[in-house]
């Protein structure tokens, strides 16, 4: 499909496009780049690649795709470091968490040459690094895709057709909107696994051991979310931070009517919002997605090592 595939960040991400990339022969030569020499030498050591080096922009040279798999935060300069470097007619994107940041980062640093076509792989796990990637990741997932107004039609559609290659499905979307619905769907429920994860841990009444000693799977749920990456979930909070702050004032709203109800014993209350909760699991059952983490679905069979 490319000639050339040039992976700038080799952890959950980037690691598992290498996997897939050779296990559907999708690039003629991939070439890994990651900023830390002891990174590169595991993604060599698992042979993630064809070529390795520590520098971006050596990296991309002659690449037709280039994907940059790093934390939000540096887009920005990766997008400068790599941009003199990249060939003509190359197709540069990202998959970052975080959209309207990532390319007020990256867009000011392209040159008019490359199609720069932003996206979003929906699906991950709390794990980082190049040993936690899975050619599987991405199968049965949204990946979302944010191009700019006047990007080719065609080089959306390649974008697309490698996605697609990789088991994904695809939509498109404006930034702005994307990073409203993720700030719900994805990082709101980070941020409250953060917080309650946290709150345990501060308790003084009930001691850390028996948290873990005792933690029903309710709690165990948060401590896997809450086990993400510190330095990926810091970067989409800074640079997400309007449209989580919108979402965590709705959240705070409807968990202080909650409260009361609990307060005030009204029964009905809590009763009509838990079976209206329910109806949405359902739902998202019907529509036919996943509703267990990837980790503890059909993946831990493959992969006892990952868990
Ligand atoms: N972990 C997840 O579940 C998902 C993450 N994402 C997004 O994918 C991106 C990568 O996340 P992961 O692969 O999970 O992170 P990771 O922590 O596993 O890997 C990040 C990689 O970026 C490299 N890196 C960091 N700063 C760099 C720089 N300045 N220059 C070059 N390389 C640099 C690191 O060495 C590492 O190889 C993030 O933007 C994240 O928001 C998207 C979907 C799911
Ligand atoms: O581990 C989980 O449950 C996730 O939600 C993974 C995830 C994290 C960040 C993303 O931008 C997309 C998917």
């Amino acid at each position: 499909m490319f000639d050339r595939i040039a992976l700038i960040g080799i952890g959950l991400i980037g690691s598992s496009l290498a996997r897939v990339i050779r296990r559907e022969g999708l690039a003629g030569e991939i070439v890994v780049s990651t900023r830390s020499a002891g990174t590169l030498a595991r993604a060599q050591e698992l042979a993630l690649g064809d070529r390795y080096t520590t520098d971006a922009a050596e990296a991309v040279k002659d690449a037709d795709l280039v994907i940059v798999s790093v934390p939000v935060g540096s887009s920005g300069a990766v997008a400068e470091r790599i941009a003199p470097a990249l060939k003509p007619g190359a197709i540069v994107t990202d998959v970052g968490s975080t959209k309207a940041s990532v390319i007020a980062q990256m867009q000011p640093h392209m040159p008019p040459h490359v199609h720069f076509i932003p996206g979003h792989p929906l699906a991950g796990t709390e794990k980082s690094g190049p040993d936690a990637g899975f050619a599987e990741l991405f199968e049965n997932r949204w990946c979302i895709l944010t191009p700019p107004e006047g990007a080719e039609p065609e080089a959306v559609e390649r974008l697309a057709a490698f996605w697609r290659a990789c088991g994904s499905n695809i939509d498109t979307m404006d930034p702005e909107h994307h990073d409203m619905v993720l700030a719900m769907v994805s990082h709101l429920p980070h941020i409250i696994a953060y917080n309650i994860v946290g709150t345990a841990d501060d308790l003084q009444t009930v001691t850390k051991s028996e948290v873990i000693k005792y933690s029903a799977s309710g709690f165990r749920d948060f401590t896997r979310l809450a086990a993400s990456d510190p330095t990926m979930w810091r970067d989409v909070c800074l640079h997400n931070k309007d449209a989580i702050l919108e979402m965590l004032s709705r959240f705070s709203e409807d968990l202080a009517s909650l409260q009361r109800a609990i307060r005030w014993g009204d029964g009905d209350k809590l009763f009509e919002l838990f079976t209206r909760t329910r109806a949405v699991r359902r739902s998202i059952i019907e529509a036919g997605q996943e509703v267990d983490a990837p980790d503890f679905g059909r993946f831990v069979a493959a992969h006892p090592e990952k868990n």
